[in-house]
């Protein structure tokens, strides 16, 4: 990812700057390689699940150390205003990005925190190049930040944003999930495999 600071001059409301003896993020050993795609981690997902018709489909892929790039692409029923994205699209974009490098760590985590910047419109048709890496781990607290651009992944800055995610057991889901939907995900084998990937004993 590129040293520049994607959160520009601001560095976001203090619950998004790591404590002093936070620690540098570390790659999971069995993290999928470098240029890897990560695939969904749940079909209906509305950011990465192929079930959804009008979810993002967003394709995230490892990168070094603990980060991500992924891609999507603003379709018509992603508009807010007439020809653009909308920014609450814009920032799942941005959250499931995030979400992605806990793939890395081999964490469950849950949003707890997202704050994004919208820098440049976004007009529909246009492919967003996110990046994402986690900057430091405090306890059950993953800090992280993600840019997106347009153009190519080089181009100009169209959204940027800061999270933090809190990580959490499989409990937390199967406790507050709709029961039908629970149900199905663990009766389907290939859910309950990626998340043993996570945890020994979902
Ligand atoms: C088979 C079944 C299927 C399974 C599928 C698996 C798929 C997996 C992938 C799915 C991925 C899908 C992903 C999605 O879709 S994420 C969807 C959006 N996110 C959520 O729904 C999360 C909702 N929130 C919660 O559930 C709880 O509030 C959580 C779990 C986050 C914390 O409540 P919990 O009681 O656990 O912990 P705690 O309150 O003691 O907090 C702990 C620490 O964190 C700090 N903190 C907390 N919140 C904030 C905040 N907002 N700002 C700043 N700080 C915050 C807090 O100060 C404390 O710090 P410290 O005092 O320790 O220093």
């Amino acid at each position: 990812m590129s040293t520049e600071n994607p959160r520009g001059p601001s560095p976001g409301h203090p619950a998004l700057i790591p404590p002093a003896d936070a620690l540098r993020p570390v790659r999971h050993p069995d993290a999928p390689a470098p240029g890897e795609l990560l695939g969904t981690h749940y079909d209906h997902c509305f950011g990465c699940g192929g079930a959804q018709p009008h979810g993002l489909h967003l394709q995230a892929r490892a990168g070094d150390g603990v980060s991500i790039t992924a891609e999507f692409t603003v379709q018509a029923a992603h508009q807010g205003a007439p020809g653009l994205a909308h920014g609450g699209v814009l920032t799942s974009a941005l959250d499931e990005t995030l979400g992605s490098l806990n793939w890395l760590l081999r964490t469950i985590a849950v949003t707890g925190r997202l704050e994004t910047d919208f820098v440049r419109p976004v007009p529909v048709d246009t492919q967003l190049f996110l990046q994402a890496e986690v900057t430091a781990v405090a306890g059950r607290k993953i800090y992280s930040t993600a840019v997106g651009r347009i153009g190519g992944p080089a181009g100009p800055v169209a959204v940027r944003a800061n999270a933090l995610f809190i990580e959490v057991k499989v409990d937390h889901f199967i406790d507050n999930g709709r029961q039908v939907e629970i149900q199905a995900a663990m009766a389907d084998p290939d859910q309950i495999r990626r998340v043993r990937a996570f945890e020994v004993n979902p």
